[in-house]
């Protein structure tokens, strides 16, 4: 078991770049593969659940070649080469390790396959639910076969001629609203989905990369069925929730002034940011490539004393990865911060209410932890402890900021977890816990940019609002 001590913070880089989207690289090499021909994919998440996506897909038929290579011999440039819609059966059982994406994507995909596939994973996820795909799936025609009343895995997929629908979500999920599009993909009609929130929208915007026509009518994703992709090269920008965690470290330290470069500015993902603004923090993002999936540098000063507020509603679904270190950034905020209507958060890699509140009661933040969300009291000094990740990649990276400004060390147990979405972490925390080799080079430059005004307003159907 791999095991993090944390120091207290010493310098916030002036700069740092975070690995590739872990949501774009899966659908990057999932798609990919179901072109005929070949896909350039730079800048891939090589990820432990990025990699599981692309051994699944050539598992079933792809081929692989990796271009470029990242320090730990993982691949970072990719050309795939994919044989049509039609994939081949696979020999063995599908292994999607920790991801929830792999699992509830591939569940689309196979379903229009004719061959029947098993997919498993890790403990964890095999107690994560696979009933929320195996519902609108058979309904469409195909059939799933899971444990249990959660229809965990493994998970066997037996796909064939399937149906159009039409499918409210019953929770705003985009790995169930992806799974459904491109199940309808495979059909002959129109397949609809309809969102409660909007959600994440990177499948509609990479089935459009591909020449793959998808239709947003309010909260309505449409897709026709048999139309077929056609390939193109593609560059992943960098993930936003990997930069949340240093968002958060930056806005809370006083000295700080950190760019983040190339992050992904999808304003599907980007509400980590307005909470941090409304929190108080001072950042300005700036799109500088806007074609299919926007991206550019995020800047961070920190400075002012975050204040708490309200994350719930519509906004749940824009920041559900990045909720555990905006708990952080709540108990380093002065007041109280309340997280609310995010119950998905219970059915992530681990209950992730339940794991922040004992992580941050350990390190001696008040918290109140309610079914669907908590209360934070934030403004004490925060203290060292020893603390578990419980397998969860985002537990362990936002305790590990936490750490950066308890007093004392902080240990956190079972840090191997990190490399589901983020290699490379470890590196830029060291830099974060190391005096900095020349203080003098606060940059200038970035003295002149804008900072986001704060609105101070909760966002619509939250507490705060109606206030
Ligand atoms: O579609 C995706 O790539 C993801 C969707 C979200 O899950 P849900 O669809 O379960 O909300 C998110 O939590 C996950 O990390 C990645
Ligand atoms: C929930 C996550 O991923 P997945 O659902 O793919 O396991 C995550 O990365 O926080």
């Amino acid at each position: 078991m791999s095991q993090l001590k944390i120091r207290p913070l010493k310098n916030i880089p002036a700069e740092i770049i975070v690995p590739g989207d872990k949501s774009i690289s899966h659908r990057s090499v999932m798609f990919a593969a179901l072109c005929e021909g070949q896909t350039l994919i730079e800048n891939f998440l090589s990820s432990e659940d990025c990699l599981c996506s692309l051994e699944a897909m050539k598992a079933l038929g792809a081929e692989c070649e990796v271009l470029k290579t990242d320090s730990r011999g993982k691949p970072v440039t990719l050309l795939m080469t994919g044989h049509g819609m039609k994939l081949r059966e696979p020999l063995a059982v599908i292994d999607c390790g920790n991801s929830g994406t792999t699992m509830r994507l591939l569940s689309g995909i196979l379903a229009a396959q004719n061959f029947k596939a098993t997919m498993t994973g890790d403990e964890s996820l095999q107690k994560r639910p696979m009933k929320r795909v195996a519902e609108p799936l058979e309904m469409m025609g195909a059939k799933l076969k899971g444990q249990g009343v959660k229809v965990t895995a493994p998970l066997t997929v037996k796909g064939g001629e399937l149906r159009a629908i039409t499918y409210p979500l019953p929770v705003a999920s985009a790995q169930v609203k992806s799974a459904v599009l491109l199940a309808g993909w495979n059909t002959f009609g129109k397949t609809t989905v309809i969102e409660p929130e909007k959600t994440r929208d990177h499948t509609e915007r990479l089935l459009a990369h591909f020449g793959v026509k998808v239709v947003r009518e309010g909260n309505a994703i449409s897709i026709y069925g048999g139309q077929k992709p056609e390939p193109k090269n593609l560059y992943v920008p960098g993930d936003i929730s990997s930069a949340a965690f240093w968002m958060v470290a930056a806005a809370a330290s006083p000295d700080s002034m950190l760019v983040l470069k190339n992050v992904g500015l999808n304003p599907t993902r980007t509400g980590v940011i307005n909470v941090l603004v409304r929190m108080g923090a001072h950042i300005t993002d700036a799109v500088t490539v806007g074609e299919g999936e926007p991206r550019g540098n995020v800047v961070v000063r920190g400075g002012e004393t975050l204040r708490g507020t309200v994350i719930g509603g519509a906004e749940i679904p824009n920041v559900i990865d990045e909720l555990p270190i905006l708990a952080v950034a709540a108990a380093l905020a002065q007041g109280k911060t309340i997280i609310k209507d995010a119950a998905e958060l219970r059915v992530k890699e681990t209950d992730r209410i339940a794991a922040v509140a004992k992580n941050l009661r350990l390190m001696g933040v008040p918290v109140e932890e309610f079914e669907d969300g908590m209360e934070i009291t934030g403004g004490q000094p925060l203290i060292g402890a020893e603390l578990e990740c419980w397998h969860d990649h985002r537990i362990a990276m936002a305790f590990a900021i936490a750490g950066l400004f308890a007093e004392g060390t902080t240990t956190i147990n079972g840090t191997e977890c990190i490399a589901t979405s983020y290699p490379g972490f470890e590196q830029h925390l060291e830099q974060c816990m190391t005096e900095p080799l020349n203080p003098e080079v606060v940059t200038k430059v970035v003295d002149h940019v804008p900072f986001r005004k704060s609105d101070s307003k909760a966002p619509s159907g939250t507490a705060d609002s109606s206030s």
